[in-house]
């Protein structure tokens, strides 16, 4: 059996982490950890945004054998989670894939979904149109990149939907596509992008809140974010609990790796972390009703069955 250790999260300033993930598998006669550093990426700078090494360690003296780069399956096992996930949970009319970011995570899960399920068209957006231009020559599959997160999803709304857009006109305009994504039949989005989490934090209700980006690249001005999206806060603890603590306690949605316990049974459930205004945003628009609580163990072999994506 393998045993993952308790993950935990170190943060020396505002969105910059060191995460340490202990892992033991008695199977594999492997001890190992990996260590991740994840920095919100600031203009010029050239270093992605998450690093990462994996140590591994001779389980029997404890002497340390080899030190790996852990980028590349850090990379690929986020977006493998998340076709695990869309495997089981996503709607059999699906048939459009939306990608919103164009960095790493976008790549990955482009390349994973675009193996495992058969969508007739793929549409990306990134705040920096430049950037999705570059990923959506790269990738071999025609790839329609669109000028909004809106427009991304807006061909798959029903009229309801559409009068839906025109009430909330003042949400900004990432916000509004999770929210409208998760009513559109045809559509799997996949949000990786990291963006600030001030914007979706509620105001009294009733006031309004001026706000403008501290990068200033493209957010609105005016928000009214009175009905928090409920994929970014599932499971995320109160922001003033984790602001202040160098070791964040209580990050179960992190050290567990998103699993939550629902009606006493643990669940893997679609996670974000807020940490000092900062979120996690790889997430899906998987339909939530489908989720239903069971005991299961899950086997990674035994869910992704043909065709088996070589790195799993
Ligand atoms: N890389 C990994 O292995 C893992 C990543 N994740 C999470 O997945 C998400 C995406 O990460 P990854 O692809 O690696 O990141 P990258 O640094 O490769 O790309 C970041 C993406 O987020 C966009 N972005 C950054 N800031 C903002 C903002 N303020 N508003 C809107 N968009 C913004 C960038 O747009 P632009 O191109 O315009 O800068 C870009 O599309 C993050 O939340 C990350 O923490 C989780 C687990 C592992
Ligand atoms: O699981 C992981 O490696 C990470 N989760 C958040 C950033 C890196």
């Amino acid at each position: 059996p393998t045993a993952p250790g308790s993950r935990s999260l170190f943060s020396t300033l505002s969105a910059r982490f060191l995460g340490v993930m202990p892992a033991y598998s008695a199977a594999d006669d492997a001890l190992t950890t990996k260590l991740v550093t994840f920095y919100e990426r600031r203009g010029d700078s050239a270093a992605p945004s998450h690093q990462a090494t994996v140590l591994l360690f001779d389980p029997r003296c404890g002497s340390l054998r080899a030190v790996l780069d852990g980028s590349v399956i850090t990379a690929k096992r986020t977006a493998a989670v998340s076709a695990i996930a869309t495997k089981l949970l996503m709607p059999r009319s699906a048939e459009v894939l939306c990608i919103l970011g164009a960095g790493v995570q976008a790549r990955s899960h482009y390349e994973i979904f675009m193996e495992l399920f058969p969508f007739t068209e793929v549409r990306l957006w990134n705040r920096s149109e430049q950037r999705a231009v570059r990923l959506a020559s790269s990738v071999g599959g025609a790839v329609r990149v669109c000028g909004t997160a809106r427009e991304a999803v807006v061909g798959e709304l029903n009229e309801r939907v559409g009068r839906d857009l025109k009430d909330h006109q003042e949400y900004d305009d990432t916000y509004l596509t999770q929210q409208l994504s998760l009513k559109a039949e045809r559509l799997l989005t996949c949000s990786a992008f990291q963006s600030r989490g001030e914007r979706y934090q509620s105001p009294p209700l009733g006031t309004r809140q001026q706000h403008q980006s501290r990068d200033g690249l493209g957010w609105k001005a005016a928000l009214r974010p009175s009905r928090p999206n409920p994929l970014l806060y599932a499971g995320t603890p109160p922001i003033a609990q984790v602001a202040h603590s160098p070791i964040q306690p209580g990050l179960e949605c992190f050290q567990a790796g998103g699993i939550h316990s629902l009606t006493g049974q643990p669940v893997p459930v679609s996670h974000s972390l807020t940490v000092k205004n900062f979120f996690l945003i790889p997430s899906l628009n998987l339909r939530s009703s489908s989720l239903k609580p069971f005991p299961l163990t899950l086997s990674l072999p035994a869910l992704i069955k043909s065709p088996s994506p070589s790195f799993l």
